[in-house]
């Protein structure tokens, strides 16, 4: 009894090639989900297969089981949401199994059948699936599952199901423990969810003092693919100069609202601003959004690379025009230079059209790292400082006169449009 082929998906990474994929089929487990008061009851079996789509090089080049979707963990999780608190449709199953797979930061998207082969059908039948397939940007409809154990038997006739789950819980994946230190503003883990490895990767690392280099060269590859202990405070820009950019740009904070472990806390006035670098292109619309998260750092990448894809994000040219560009300005206190990510961002420093957003929504903003500071005092000097043409500061519920219907193509005069702040 196995997914079959129709159901299964392949997943691409953000240059469009095809993810590596673990399968775990046939996954069973006595459960008590259904309509029926008979089903919670007397229960019956479930049966689950997931399809795991994740990039398996790294683990496979260091044959390290830290750097993978651990397969044993991966079966325990699936049959403790199989035989776990009892839902209603095996459409819910599937999701809550969805969620959790996904909370963890290796897995880019996961297909999941959960089969019901004794389903009450009153006509001979041999199987009924539900089969879904969810990504960073169709996110499942459920929280990720925390099973823990259940203290004291029930105190009903009906067999007491093998874990119990708490719903919604924080999405927070119970991560492997990064020596703590390491990322600021870090409060307590959340319980469940997979760890990357039998110990974690974390047990290698020495605590970090905010504001010092992390680690560099090898390690720190390491440290940005572990979740941290608690959410972590972080800076997002957002840019946009193609299509309907303001729209986008507020699709896009709703998307980064929705993705599980992101909370965002603040979003910024919207600046229009001319280009800076590339080609000559239309004026961008800027905003930062300040936010909690408790995701790894790439974790978080991909997380903004998928939003910036489902909103037709093409790389055609150094700083060419876009629909949608999302940054990592800062991660808590991280400081790293690796090859596809760099904390803070190496060019924040310098950019009016990110630092005079963040003075507006944070005026006590300090940027860490080489070439930081206050940022208002940054943006008071930032090169591009004269592009920054108005801020907009009701654009999430308002349509901006200036922006409505214009995708960023028409040329501000000096003081067009003002809506100054
Ligand atoms: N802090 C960061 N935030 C986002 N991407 C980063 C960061 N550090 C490194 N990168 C890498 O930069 C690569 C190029 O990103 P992108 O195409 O968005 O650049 P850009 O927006 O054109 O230029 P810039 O980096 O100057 O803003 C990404 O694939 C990502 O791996
Ligand atoms: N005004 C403006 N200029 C840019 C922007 C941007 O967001 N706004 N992003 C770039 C690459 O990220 C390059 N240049």
């Amino acid at each position: 009894m196995t997914m079959n082929d129709e159901s299964r998906q392949d997943a691409l990474d953000t240059s469009g090639r095809r993810l590596d994929q673990i399968r775990l089929t046939g996954i069973t487990a006595l459960g008590y989900h259904g309509v029926f008061e008979h089903e919670r009851r007397d229960g019956q079996t479930f049966v689950a297969d997931v399809v795991v789509h994740l990039d398996t090089r790294r683990a496979a080049a260091r044959d390290d089981l830290a750097h993978t979707l651990n397969y044993g963990e991966l079966a325990e999780q699936v049959a403790a949401v199989l035989s776990g608190e009892p839902v209603d449709l095996i459409e819910t199953v599937a999701e809550r199994i969805a969620a959790t797979v996904l909370a963890s930061g290796v897995v880019q998207a996961v297909d999941v059948a959960v089969h019901k082969p004794n389903a009450p059908i009153q006509v001979p039948f041999g199987d009924v699936v539900v089969a879904i397939h969810r990504d960073r940007s169709k996110l499942p409809a459920a929280e990720p599952y925390v099973a823990r154990p259940v203290a004291e038997p029930e105190p009903s006739s009906r067999p007491v199901p093998t874990s119990t789950a708490t719903f919604p819980v924080t999405p927070a994946p119970g991560a492997p423990v990064v020596a703590s230190g390491a990322w600021s503003d870090a409060v307590a883990p959340a319980p469940g969810g997979f760890s990357q490895g039998p110990d974690g990767p974390s047990t290698e690392l020495e605590p970090v003092p905010a504001g010092e280099a992390l680690v560099v060269g090898e390690v720190v590859t390491d440290v940005l693919d572990v979740e941290p202990d608690g959410p972590v405070e972080v800076v997002l820009a957002l840019g946009a100069n193609l299509g309907p950019a303001q729209d986008t740009l507020r699709d896009a904070v709703t998307d980064l609202a929705r993705t599980p472990g992101i909370e965002v806390r603040d979003v910024s006035a919207l600046a229009r601003t001319s280009a800076v670098g590339g080609p000559e292109q239309s004026d961008y619309l800027n905003a930062v959004v300040l936010a909690q998260t408790t995701l790894a750092p790439r974790a978080l990448l991909r997380a903004t690379q998928a939003i910036e894809q489902a909103h037709g994000r093409e790389r055609h040219e150094r700083w060419g025009p876009r629909t949608l560009d999302i940054d990592i300005v800062l991660y808590g206190s991280v400081l790293a230079v690796t090859d596809d990510l760099e904390l803070p961002h190496p060019r924040a420093h310098e950019r009016a059209f990110v630092l005079q957003p963040w003075a507006q929504v944070d005026p006590d903003a300090v940027l860490p790292g080489l070439g930081g500071g206050p940022v208002g005092a940054l943006a008071a000097t930032a090169p591009d400082r004269d592009g920054v043409r108005w801020l907009a500061l009701d654009w999430l519920t308002t349509a901006i006169p200036a922006v409505s219907g214009d995708t960023g193509a028409v040329p501000a005069g000096p003081g067009a449009e003002a809506q100054d702040t």
